[in-house]
Formats: structure tokens, C-alpha cells, sequence
């Protein structure tokens, strides 16, 4: 029957198109302005009201609770956290106002909830756990191909047990020598401004000095950022610039692999002035890139005995099923080192600094401590002395406690079997949010949560603060560079306060010291300060 109407309505058609053809350009015109502000309406009147209507009413997530003009539409939510003014990376500070409203599991967008229970989150990032990482937040181009992106369980298991190793305890141990050496080399250019009277920046300082650390330890070679005359090499300026394009990346998820793609036609100077962000993440990849390689080649001609955490991966493995790596993951891999190395040590290095500086009566009963194992200032110390120290490690702990190393928000999916958390089922794809920055603030686990207090970890008991301090996550995706951070930081908050006191440098203010979260978390300004050699 079908068929024979087929004729008929062409026939209708091609009338209907003929007779819209002898119609006025500007009656043509009109009809389709016309059909436009129509569906437009339509779109703004009738499909977001109704969608909106679902969303709260009969959507698996319309029970959990949460503010619903997040629910209006996901899009305009993330431009208004994310690309607009002061508000940009700030959404983590609504969280926790919302958690205190609404209780412990908020929903934040359509298929995002919140959760701020240390059940749940033990429960979602345990060793063994099936919540995988959300595919979507974890896609910067920029470490496409490596550990921090893999989202299959296996494949995680295959490649962090390739360079686990390298990280172990006993492994950073040997590398005492490394870091003693660079850190002498670092306090050295600060006494030369104390001499000189010049202040630092120390939020970069603190950058290059773990720059230095992890380049050489990964792959043999030194960026030698400690040298350069203001610690303000040209890849690290490209480093900072990209890290702010968090925002971006969180709103418009294609973006930068979409102008990452179009501009490796141009020219690397051509791409420079259309995308200055994209071109500096290039050029910084470029020289991880060929770091990388050229361990890879030496490895390959049997020069066996270089120094490398990415020996693994140069091979296959087929006792584990693992496959070598392809140079684009070597490279990514590589470039994750350094950056996962270095912004997170530096960052918690910079706090650190500030908070001893601002505290002294810390200060005082610190250096009294070190004095007990260091005679002098410049006298030399291990490691295993340091972490003997109580007060200097409930510094540190204090410290991290404040740097929370990823604010926030680390997300993970319900996975295919759904989950039922916190009295709610949530069906599988659902992303649950957990951030370190609301765990580590909490008022119950740290009274006064505001305050860098060390002393509270000299508490008889700790463990309820324990419970809630995770600046290097858990579970089965912690922090693979624990070990070596730790070790950064030890040796570097010890000999630096025993050797030197730092003042603000004239025009430092607190408020260049707030933070947002662009995933890691970005300070508005610098720390910048002169410094004193200690006599005694
Ligand atoms: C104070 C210093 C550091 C802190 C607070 C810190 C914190 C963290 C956190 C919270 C994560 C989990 C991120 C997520 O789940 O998305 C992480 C992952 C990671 N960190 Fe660190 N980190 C530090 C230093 C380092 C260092 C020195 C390295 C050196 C290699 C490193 C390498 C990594 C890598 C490769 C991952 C990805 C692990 C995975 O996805 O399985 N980190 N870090």
C-alpha cells in the first residue's frame, strides 16, 4: 500500500517547493525568521520547563537532594562556576554550604552527586573497588595515554605495578642523595639573595627545586630549573597558563583536542598566536617527549644500565599481559611525571613557607626540634633522622592537611550494577564527587578547621583525624609519587627553616595567597619573600 502513496506525496512536495521558489526573497525570509524564533520559543518555553519538570520528578536521581536551579541546565550551571569572574573554580566552596543544607549526598547537576560521608568515600575509594574514574572529567589532552587517565581497572593494575616500583619507600630511600643534592643547590640561591638583598619568589622556587628532583630521577635528565636567574623558565610559565585552562576544559570538554588537532597543520609559530595556552602545552610535551625517547633509544641499543622509571614500559610483558607502551603514551606519561611531581610538592612546599613564616611561635618550637639533630644550620641530616621528629612531621601533616594536594572534587562512576549510598539507589553511570578540601575542613575530625595548627597532631590520639586526612587519595588510585613527596618534603621544610628565616617581600599580600580549584589548586598570587641566613 506504501509504495503507492510514495508519487502522491512527491508530487505534494515538489508544488510545496516550487511554490515557496516564486515567493519574494524577502517573504521568504520573513517565514524562515519566523520558524526560527518558533522553535526557539519552543526550545525555551516547552522543552527546557518539561525536561526540567523530568529531571525532577521522575529522573532514577529526582529523590536525592540538592539545589534543583543546578538541574535547569548542566551547561549554564558549569559556565556560572566555572567562566564567570570571581566565581571561576569556586563551586567547591558552594559544595560545602549545600552539604550543611541539604546533608550528606547532594545532587549537583543531572547525573552528579556530592558526598561528603567518610563511609562512602572509604567505601568508593577502596583498594578494590568497582567505581571506575569518570571517563569525561579525566580527558585533558594533555595526559591522554597515561596512568592518570586509564579508566579499566586491569589496565590501571598493568601500568601502575610497571612503575610502582620505582616509587616504593625502600626505592626513594636511595634517592636521598638525589634530593640532599638539590636542595642544597636550591638553599644555595637563597642565600645568594639574602646576600644580595633581592626578593624570591618562592612559589616557583619550590616549583623548579621539584622539577629538578623528578626530571632527574624519571629520566636522567635535569631541567635545571633551580638555575634559572628568577625560577621563571619559559616551561614553566607554559605550565602555569595551562593549568589555568581548567575552566575551560571543564566546561567545553572537547575544546582544546578539537584546536589541539586543527593546529598541528599550522606552523608551531602560526598556532602560537592563535592559542598561546595550547602552543605552550605543545612545546612543554615536546620536551617530555624527548626526554622520554631518548631514554627509549638508549634502553633499545642495550644501554641497560641508565637510570629510568619507564624501563617497564619499553617492553612488553607477557608473563602480566602488559603491552610496551606506544611513544604517544610514553610521552604523556612523562609529561604527567613532572607536572603530578611538581605543582602538588611545590604547592604544599609554598604553604608550608607561608604558614611557618606567619606562625612564630611554630617556627620557634620547630627550629628548637631541628636544632636537637642538626648543631648548625647548615649541618647535614638524613632523612630517617627527620621522620623522627614529631613536631616537624605533625608540620608537614598539618601542611597537606591545608594543601589537600586535589582539592577537589575526585570523580568516580556507580558502576554497571548501580549502588545504593547513603539511602538512595543511583543507577550505573551516575558520577559521584568526593573532595579532599571538604574532608579536610571538617569541623568535627579538626576543630577551628581554619587554623594551621600543627599541634593538634600531637594529640594523644589521632585517629579520628586520620580517618579524614587524604591529601594523596586512597585506595586503589593514591598517589603513586607518596613516597617521594614525603621525602621532598621532610628534608626541604627541615634545612630550609634551619638555615633560613623568610620576611613578606614588600607588596606580598595574605589574599595572594588564596586559592581556587582548577582541579589542583591555583593561588591568585605569589609568595613572595626575602630572606635571612640564620647565624646560630
Ligand atoms: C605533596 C605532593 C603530592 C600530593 C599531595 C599528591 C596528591 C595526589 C592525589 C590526590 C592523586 C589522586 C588524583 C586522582 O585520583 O585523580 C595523585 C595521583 C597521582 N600522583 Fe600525586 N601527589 C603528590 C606528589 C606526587 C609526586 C612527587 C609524583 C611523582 C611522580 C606524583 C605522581 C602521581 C601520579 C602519577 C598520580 C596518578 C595515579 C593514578 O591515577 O593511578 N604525585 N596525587
Amino acid at each position: 500500500m506504501q509504495h503507492l502513496q510514495l508519487p502522491a506525496i512527491s508530487e505534494h512536495l515538489s508544488s510545496a517547493v516550487t511554490h515557496i521558489l516564486s515567493l519574494p526573497p524577502l517573504t521568504i525570509l520573513g517565514y524562515a525568521v519566523a520558524g526560527a524564533a518558533a522553535s526557539a520559543a519552543g526550545f525555551v518555553f516547552v522543552y527546557i520547563p518539561l525536561r526540567f519538570l523530568y529531571r525532577i520528578t521522575l529522573h532514577p536521581l529526582a529523590k536525592v537532594p540538592g539545589p534543583k536551579w543546578m538541574l535547569v541546565s548542566g551547561y549554564a550551571s558549569q559556565v556560572y562556576w566555572e567562566a564567570t569572574g570571581d566565581r571561576q573554580g569556586t563551586s567547591l566552596f558552594a559544595v560545602q554550604e549545600w552539604h550543611k543544607k541539604y546533608g550528606p549526598i547532594v545532587r549537583t547537576a543531572v547525573d552528579v552527586v556530592h558526598i561528603d560521608d567518610i563511609e562512602t568515600y572509604n567505601q568508593i575509594f577502596k583498594v578494590g573497588t568497582k567505581f571506575p574514574k569518570t571517563a569525561r572529567f579525566y580527558n585533558h589532552p594533555s595526559t591522554r595515554g597515561s596512568l592518570l587517565d586509564i579508566i579499566d581497572f586491569h589496565e590501571v593494575h598493568l601500568r601502575r605495578s610497571a612503575l610502582q616500583p620505582y616509587f616504593s619507600k625502600q626505592a626513594v630511600r636511595k634517592l636521598q642523595g638525589l634530593i640532599q643534592g638539590k636542595v642544597s643547590r636550591f638553599l644555595d640561591r637563597l642565600v645568594d639573595a639574602a646576600h644580595d638583598g633581592t626578593p624570591v619568589n618562592l612559589t616557583r622556587g619550590f616549583r623548579c627545586l621539584a622539577c629538578d628532583i623528578i626530571t632527574s630521577y624519571s629520566y636522567e635528565q635535569c631541567f635545571d630549573a633551580i638555575d634559572d636567574p628568577s625560577f621563571s623558565p619559559e616551561w614553566l610559565l607554559a605550565f602555569e597558563s595551562l593549568v589555568r585552562t581548567q575552566s575551560i576544559q571543564t566546561v567545553f570538554p572537547w575544546f582544546f583536542s578539537v584546536l589541539g588537532y586543527a593546529l598541528q597543520f599550522l606552523p608551531r609559530e602560526s598556532a602560537r598566536v592563535i592559542s598561546p595556552a595550547v602552543a605552550h602545552m605543545v612545546d612543554f610535551l615536546d620536551v617530555c617527549r624527548a626526554a622520554v625517547l631518548k631514554q627509549k633509544q638508549r634502553w633499545m641499543v642495550g644501554e641497560r644500565e641508565i637510570v629510568t622509571i619507564f624501563e617497564q614500559l619499553f617492553q612488553d610483558d607477557p608473563k602480566k599481559g602488559r603491552k610496551k607502551a606506544t611513544d604517544d603514551e610514553l610521552a604523556a606519561e612523562a609529561m604527567l611525571t613532572v607536572s603530578a611531581g611538581m605543582d602538588t610538592t611545590g604547592h604544599a612546599l609554598t604553604l608550608a613557607a607561608y604558614h611557618i613564616m606567619k606562625n612564630q611561635d611554630v617556627q620557634a618550637r620547630l627550629l628548637a626540634e631541628l636544632k636537637t639533630v642538626m648543631p648548625t644550620p647548615t649541618s647535614p641530616v638524613e632523612e630517617e633522622t627527620l621522620d623522627h621528629l614529631p613536631f616537624l612531621q605533625a608540620v608537614i601533616k598539618e601542611t597537606l592537611r591545608f594543601s589537600h594536594g586535589v582539592p577537589g572534587p575526585l570523580p568516580r562512576d556507580v558502576p554497571p550494577s548501580g549502588a545504593t549510598l547513603l539511602g538512595y539507589y543511583l543507577p550505573p553511570g551516575t558520577a559521584t564527587l568526593n573532595s579532599n578540601y571538604i574532608y579536610h575542613t571538617n569541623e568535627t575530625a579538626f576543630p577551628d578547621p581554619h587554623r594551621w595548627h600543627p599541634a593538634r597532631w600531637l594529640a594523644a590520639d589521632t585517629r579520628e583525624m586520620e580517618r579524614y586526612w587524604m591529601p594523596f587519595s586512597r585506595g586503589a588510585r593514591v598517589c603513586i609519587g607518596m613516597n617521594l613527596a614525603m621525602a621532598e618534603l621532610t628534608i626541604t621544610i627541615a634545612r630550609m627553616v634551619r638555615q633560613l628565616e623568610f620576611a613578606p617581600a614588600p607588596g606580598f599580600k595574605d589574599e595572594d595567597m588564596r586559592w581556587i580549584s582548577q582541579f589542583v589548586a591555583v593561588q591568585k598570587g605569589f609568595l613572595k619573600v626575602t630572606v635571612r641566613e640564620r647565624v646560630d
